[in-house]
């Protein structure tokens, strides 16, 4: 079976902050598959998103070093498995399955799960959430979820509305079929407050929600912690956390 793959890499995990589900600030592999059918307009893997354009995959001999070992796409299973292993530090909390989009590779996105489920690694799915049938694929292979809630100022896609419920909809897959799952929405200045109180009414009661900063960041403290009471007074004070992509201030992948 073969895959179009970005790069593998060993971090921290450094978004999720502290809510239930969040891996923040543990050590991770991170497996970030080419390919998105969405264009957020923040997006920071912008140059993996169009799969055919990826000709090479990587993957970084030693952690923390940016030294890299390039290899031609398609790539196989063996050496995504044969990467991840040699990038086995010990102290790895679970394996993140990110992108692009890794759901819309879900046969081989599966096939992994499985393969490092059986090895004796956690999964720790990153996704946009916008294919609740392909979620439903690996949703039993998933021990932690983070699920983008996108909102109207990511300018994702021309039916933002839908691609939200599509969002919902997969969280409560994931919740059904055990999966710590989390939402994450990145908000911008110009993110509309009617707009979080909708999103906050939908996870109410389903799962918690982190509030990540679009980076660079331009939205003001007030009105970040004006989010951040609106969704706390609709889902409970204990269902909201703030996330920042801390992996970029330490300077790492
Ligand atoms: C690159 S995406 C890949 C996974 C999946 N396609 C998704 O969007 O959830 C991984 C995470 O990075 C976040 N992200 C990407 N660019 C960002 C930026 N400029 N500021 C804040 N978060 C960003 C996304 O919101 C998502 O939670
Ligand atoms: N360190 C680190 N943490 C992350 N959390 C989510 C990431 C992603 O791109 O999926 C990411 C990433 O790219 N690096
Ligand atoms: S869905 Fe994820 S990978 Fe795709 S454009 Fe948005 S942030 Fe980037
Ligand atoms: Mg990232």
């Amino acid at each position: 079976m073969k895959l179009i793959m970005a790069e593998v890499f060993n971090s921290w995990q450094g978004e999720g902050g502290s809510v239930e589900g969040s891996a923040f600030g543990r050590r991770q592999i991170f497996v970030r598959f080419a390919g998105c059918d969405l264009n957020c307009i923040w997006c920071d893997s912008r140059e993996f998103i169009d799969a055919y354009k990826v000709l090479h995959w990587r993957y970084e001999v030693e952690p923390f070093t940016g030294k890299f070992k390039y290899k031609p796409n398609p790539a196989s299973l063996d050496e995504i498995v044969d990467a991840i292993l040699w990038l086995d530090t010990g102290d790895i909390h679970s394996i993140s399955y990110t992108g692009g989009e890794p759901t819309l590779q879900v046969r081989p996105l599966k096939a992994l799960m499985e393969g490092m489920n059986e090895l004796g690694f956690s999964n720790f799915l990153e996704t946009h959430g916008g294919l609740p049938e392909l979620i439903k694929e690996v949703a039993h292979l998933t021990d932690y979820a983070s699920v983008d809630i996108k909102d109207e100022t990511a300018k994702a896609t021309e039916d933002w509305k839908s691609l939200v419920l599509h969002e919902i909809e997969s969280i409560r897959i994931l919740k059904d079929a055990g999966a710590k799952t989390y939402a994450k929405l990145v908000v911008t200045k110009d993110t509309k407050i009617e707009n979080v109180r909708w999103y906050a009414s939908l996870l109410k009661g389903l799962a918690p929600l982190v509030i990540q900063p679009r980076e660079p960041i331009d939205i003001s403290q007030p009105k970040l912690m004006e989010f951040y009471r609106e969704a706390a007074l609709i889902m409970g004070r204990k269902n909201v956390g703030l996330s920042f992509q801390v992996h970029k201030y330490l300077n790492v992948l």
